[in-house]
């Protein structure tokens, strides 16, 4: 091992979840009376663990309790990988594999982003992402490698029973946007093929 990657790993810790090509990055954080420091990006990291990542747009929304927005995804050629995380409060983050063919399809992440642990989660193109703001408000930023493009804009259903996320809070609490309540199933969206979805495929190693 390099030293490099011991400095990389005392910085930020990586975690592979469930589906192995989302992964939760949990970053050291350096507390004093002033308040606290952390390196929430970096570029060589990110080669390290992922593969060479452009990001061309950041994101930020502000929600209230019980918001959820999503499950949403671009269609090609405007797929988007996020790198994500919770500013402020907390909220349940999802990404549901779309790749048919990846022996994960259909199936879903779910990772608690808040301002105490300070995780973040990559959830690669080929997946929708949403999620639920648990806290009284949340402030949710994004990194995001493709922009924004409305006429590609896509989603699913988020209370599609077929995905069984347990959104841990009620159902009659759950705000969602006109588009959002208007999603179609899951069954019907395009989806993404596994083989040109892949990591590998997509951020190649140099
Ligand atoms: C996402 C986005 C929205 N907008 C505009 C369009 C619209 O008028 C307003 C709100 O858009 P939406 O309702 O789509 O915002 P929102 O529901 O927050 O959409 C976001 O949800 C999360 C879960 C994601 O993963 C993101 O990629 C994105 O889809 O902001 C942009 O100008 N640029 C953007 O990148």
């Amino acid at each position: 091992m390099i030293a490099g990657s011991i400095f990389f790993e005392a910085l930020m810790q990586v975690i592979i979840t469930a589906i192995p090509d989302v992964l939760i990055f949990e970053p050291k954080v350096f507390g004093d009376d002033r308040g606290y420091f952390f390196e929430s990006f970096r570029q060589d990291l990110f080669e390290q663990h992922v593969g060479h990542v452009a990001f061309v747009q950041d994101n930020e929304s502000k929600s209230g309790y019980g918001v959820l927005r999503g499950l949403h995804f671009q269609k090609p050629p405007f797929t988007q990988s996020k790198l994500v995380r919770a500013l402020y409060g907390s909220v349940l983050d999802v990404a549901v594999d779309l790749r048919l063919g990846s022996p994960w399809y259909g199936r879903h992440v779910s990772c608690l982003l808040d301002t105490e642990r300070k995780r973040m989660l990559w959830v690669p193109k080929g997946f929708a992402h949403g999620f639920l703001v648990l806290s009284q408000e949340a402030v949710f930023a994004y990194k995001c490698d493709n922009y924004y493009t409305p006429s590609h804009d896509a989603g699913i259903r988020w209370n599609d029973p077929s995905l069984a996320v347990d959104w841990q809070l009620p159902p009659e609490v759950i705000r969602v946007s006109g588009k959002d309540a208007e999603q179609p199933a899951f069954s019907s969206v395009d989806t993404f093929a596994y083989e040109a979805f892949r990591q590998d495929k997509l951020y190649p190693r140099k």
